[in-house]
Formats: C-alpha cells, structure tokens, sequence
C-alpha cells in the first residue's frame, strides 16, 4: 500500500499532538529518547514495540545502550515522515 510524505502543514499539525518527539533528518524522521530503571525494562519495552511494529508492517530505527532506547521513526516507502511515524509514536506513548 503507497503511504504519502506528510506535507509540512500536516507534520506541525500533527507533532503538537506528540510534545515529545522531536523533528530529525531535516524534518525526515521524528525521534523521542527514552530511560528505564535497568535493562530488563528497556528491552521489555522494545520488545513490546516489535511486536506492534511487526502488526504493521512499520518498524523502528533504534538504539539501545543498557537503560536507555532511543527511537527514530520515519517511513522509507514515503521517503520521510507519513501518519504510519504519527500513528506508530502514538501507539508507543501509550506504553510508558
Ligand atoms: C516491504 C515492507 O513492507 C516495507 O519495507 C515496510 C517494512 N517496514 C517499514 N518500516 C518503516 N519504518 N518504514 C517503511 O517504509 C517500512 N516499510
């Protein structure tokens, strides 16, 4: 299914409903770090993700280091940001 690159109307319209998350990549990606008590939390957490992200077909840019997941999210097929990266971060505030 073709997913649309938001418009940047769109893509502010849209952050303000998501405070946490950050532009990146020139406006590309959104991105949103996040810090647990220790490891086994951290990766509870991605793996929570993995299984929503394997759902959708929509899958995380990540970094782990211990404690610490930091999360970029875009859409390769788009060619930037589409509400699959709205859509997929909302679904991921709902977890912490
Ligand atoms: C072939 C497969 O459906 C695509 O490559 C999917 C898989 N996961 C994906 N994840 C993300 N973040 N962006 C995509 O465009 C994307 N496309």
């Amino acid at each position: 299914m073709p997913v649309e690159q938001l418009t940047e109307e769109e893509r502010d319209t849209w952050l303000r409903a998501l405070p946490e998350w950050s532009l990146a990549r020139d406006g590309k990606a959104i991105e949103r770090k996040f810090e647990f008590a220790d490891f086994a939390e951290a990766f509870a957490f991605m793996t929570r993700i993995a299984i929503i992200a394997e759902k959708r077909d929509h899958h995380p840019e990540w970094f782990n280091v211990y404690n610490k997941v930091e999360i970029t999210l875009t859409t390769h097929d788009a060619g930037g940001l589409s509400l699959r990266d709205v859509n997929m971060a909302k679904k991921i505030d709902k977890l912490v």
